[in-house]
């Protein structure tokens, strides 16, 4: 009989359950595949005696996760307790110093510590791999590192974070506030512990930062990602997105450009029909783009018991198969350090405003874009009761330190009431 693969799995909750069904469930299929028994030998979470719907009597209890790192009948850490530090990075790093690989879900260490543990693993002939980390049952990663080597990327593109995609796409069908919404997710046990991490765009953030690492072989750079949440979208502005064609997404993308390599996660509008733009619910998105393949669409469940379990068994797999991968798909020494900056491709723009309803208003706004070099391609003003009228435009291609500029400039016109809402138009 070949050597079995031996897991030991730190982390019981959600995904760990989901690890621990797979592993029994499909025995027989896993050892065909990979020529060798694939095996739980140890697990650890914060409490014991809990129903975790899975029969866990025949393997070894630690209470420490440190511990279960360091043991001998244990050759594969499977992190699965989340935190960017703690326990998690203090097993991970156990399991590496000891030689053991480690597969993982956890975005949070990885975008605050891929460089040093992929060194760490490395130095210690290890790999550490993370597939449920990123857009969780999508093989986005293994797309990037094995599917696309050959190309050069160009752009990549995604809905990552399918609380805020689900926050969203309700408010449009429903017609329901932002804050309405957020108690449903809330109630349902979408949300993060913290729920800032996903409304706020950290968790999708995490993930953008970890994708730009493998497709412009640079080191993960998430002080460099350009985070906004979805918090200030308003459910007035997703009703006028919609009625011009576009969908309000919290979108991520990340290019290299002369000028650096640009992150953003912030929410955007996309054409209402093209792929991301009908993207529902909780469900995410990746778009890679590479010089030779063009646009690659992955699309799929990014969170969730199964899914999320799907991709750390696709890591260990590989694992058992003996394929070892760098952590971002090349040594951890050659990845540059990052030159993170500002996002400055040029791009439509969706502007509303409140203009005060008296003659020459409007001119003066048109004005202002002028002035600022911006060329409006469509214009709308609602029927309204109150004294102020509320106008919409969608721009042709700027920047936006043009953008910036036509601000300042509506703010000078004494016609302009508030500060306008500006929101990024992406093409896809
Ligand atoms: N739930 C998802 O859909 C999903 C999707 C993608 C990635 N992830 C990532 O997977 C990881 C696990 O997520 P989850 O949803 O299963 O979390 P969870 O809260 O359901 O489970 C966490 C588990 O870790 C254990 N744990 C936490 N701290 C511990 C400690 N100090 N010592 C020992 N055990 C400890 C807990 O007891 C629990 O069993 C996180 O990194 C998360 O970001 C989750
Ligand atoms: N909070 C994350 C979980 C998966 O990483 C989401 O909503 O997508
Ligand atoms: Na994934």
């Amino acid at each position: 009989m070949t050597t079995p693969l031996r897991l030991g799995i730190a982390g019981l909750g959600t995904v760990g359950a989901g690890v621990v069904k797979i592993v029994q469930s499909h025995a027989n299929l896993l050892a065909q595949r990979s020529g060798r028994p694939v095996v739980i030998t140890a697990v650890s979470a914060r409490t014991r005696a809990r129903d975790r719907g899975v029969d866990l009597s025949a393997y070894a209890w630690e209470d420490d996760p440190v511990a279960l790192a360091r043991r001998e009948d244990v050759d594969v850490l499977v992190e699965l307790m989340g935190g960017s530090d703690g326990p998690a990075k203090a097993a991970t790093e156990a399991a590496l110093a000891e030689g053991k690989d480690v597969v993982t879900a956890n975005k949070a260490m990885l975008a605050l510590h891929g460089q040093a543990l992929a060194e760490a693993a490395e130095q210690a002939g290890r790999v550490i791999r993370f597939e449920a980390a990123v857009a969780g049952g999508i093989p986005v990663i293994k797309a990037l590192t094995e599917g696309l080597a050959g190309n050069r990327i160009e752009r990549v593109m995604g809905v990552m974070n399918g609380t805020c995609n689900y926050i969203l796409t309700r408010m449009e069908s429903e017609g329901l506030p932002y804050e309405t919404v957020f108690e449903e997710a809330n109630a349902l046990g979408y949300l993060e512990a913290d729920p800032t991490l996903d409304v706020g765009g950290i968790d999708a953030g995490h993930k953008l930062a970890l994708l730009s690492s493998i497709a412009f072989g640079t080191r993960v750079d998430f002080d460099g990602v350009e985070l906004e949440g979805i918090e200030r979208v308003s459910i007035v502005d997703i009703r006028h997105a919609a009625d011009m064609g576009f969908r309000i997404k919290l979108l991520g993308v990340a290019q290299m450009t002369g000028r650096g390599l640009e992150q953003r996660m912030s929410p955007c509008l996309v054409p209402a029909h093209s792929p991301l733009g009908t993207l529902e619910g909780p469900t995410n998105m990746v778009v890679l783009e590479g010089d030779s393949v063009g646009q690659v669409v992955l699309r799929g469940a990014g969170a969730g018991e199964g899914p999320t379990a799907s991709a750390v068994m696709g890591d260990v797999m590989d694992i058992a198969r003996g394929c070892r991968l760098p952590t971002f798909g090349q040594p951890a020494a050659g990845l540059a350090t990052a030159r993170s900056a500002r996002a400055s491709a040029a791009a439509p723009y969706y502007l509303r405003m409140e203009l005060e309803d008296r003659p020459g208003a409007l001119a003066k706004v048109a004005t202002v874009l002028g002035e600022a070099g911006i060329s409006i391609d469509r214009m709308r003003q609602y029927r309204h009761k109150d004294p102020t009228a509320p106008v919409l435009i969608v721009t042709h291609k700027t920047t936006r330190d043009a953008l910036d500029h036509a601000r300042a400039g509506f703010a000078a016109t004494g016609v302009v009431v508030g500060e306008p809402v500006a929101l990024r138009i992406e093409q896809v």
